[in-house]
């Protein structure tokens, strides 16, 4: 395990106490950067305190250096099966004493244990209107379903991979010479902004999971979560 020190989105002078988020990437982090950018507000209800990869080539750990937040790498490949890693994870994670783990582009299946333990403070981005397409592949097979629209959701973790509770979901039209790259890269444009969104939610005390649902301000949200179309 190897880091870096510093946190972002708290100026110096903060009182009030911010909701400490903790990301976890393994790839190019252009959702970190957005939670990032946001989380840089004068008046953001949270601050990103650490940012954990397990590729230690990910340009998402530049992005977090460049703004001056805490990175750490734990390689998965260190550890003879997922719940020794899951357990470096945790330990590593809890050291940052966080209100809110968030996975972005995240790229490992985590065992029931570790999201037992943040359960219901644990978030995740996947590239697809679930429950339509879990797993991996999303833009891919939405093409060649013939799909007329598409999109990303934000959802709390659970055992079930990607099966937790959505909380908000953006909506893109799949053109007829879309590719998979270009599908993905206008689900990500959508995915910039409701995942900021979402984090922003919790750490205002508005969003919490609640059994089978989430809930906003007290109310369930509808199965499939806030519904946000990319053409209104
Ligand atoms: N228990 C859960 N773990 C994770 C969830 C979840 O909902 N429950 N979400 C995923 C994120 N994700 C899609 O959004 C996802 C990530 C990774 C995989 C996967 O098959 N990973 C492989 C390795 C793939 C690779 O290294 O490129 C694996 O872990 O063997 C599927 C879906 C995060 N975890
Ligand atoms: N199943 C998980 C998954 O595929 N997540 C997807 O990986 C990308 C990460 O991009 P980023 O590293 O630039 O944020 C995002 O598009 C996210 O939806």
């Amino acid at each position: 395990m190897t880091g870096t020190s510093g946190i972002s989105g708290v100026s110096e002078h903060s009182e009030e106490k911010r909701c400490r988020v903790v990301v976890l990437i393994s790839g190019s982090g252009t959702n970190l950067q957005s939670i990032i950018d946001s989380a840089a507000g004068e008046n953001s209800p949270y601050a990103v305190c650490a940012v954990i990869s397990n590729k230690a080539e990910a340009y998402g750990l530049t992005r977090a250096q460049t703004a001056g937040i805490a990175t750490e790498v734990i390689n998965h490949r260190d550890y003879p099966d997922r719940e020794g890693f899951d357990s470096a994870l945790i330990e590593t994670i809890d050291q940052y004493q966080p209100d809110l783990v968030v996975l972005a582009g995240f790229m490992r299946i985590l065992t029931p244990g570790f999201v037992r333990h943040y359960s219901g403070r644990l978030l995740n981005i996947h590239p697809s209107l679930l429950p339509k397409y879990q797993g991996l592949h999303t833009h891919q097979r939405a093409l060649e379903a013939g799909d007329r629209e598409h999109g990303a959701t934000v959802h709390f973790v659970t055992e079930e991979l990607d099966g937790g509770p959505p909380i908000v979901q953006a909506t893109v039209p799949i053109e007829p010479n879309d590719s998979a790259e270009t599908l993905a890269q206008r689900v990500q444009v959508q995915e910039h902004l409701i995942y900021p969104l979402a984090v922003q939610w919790f750490a205002e005390g508005r969003l919490r999971m609640n059994g089978e649902r989430a809930e906003l301000d007290g109310q369930p949200l509808p199965p499939c979560g806030q519904r946000i179309d990319s053409r209104a």
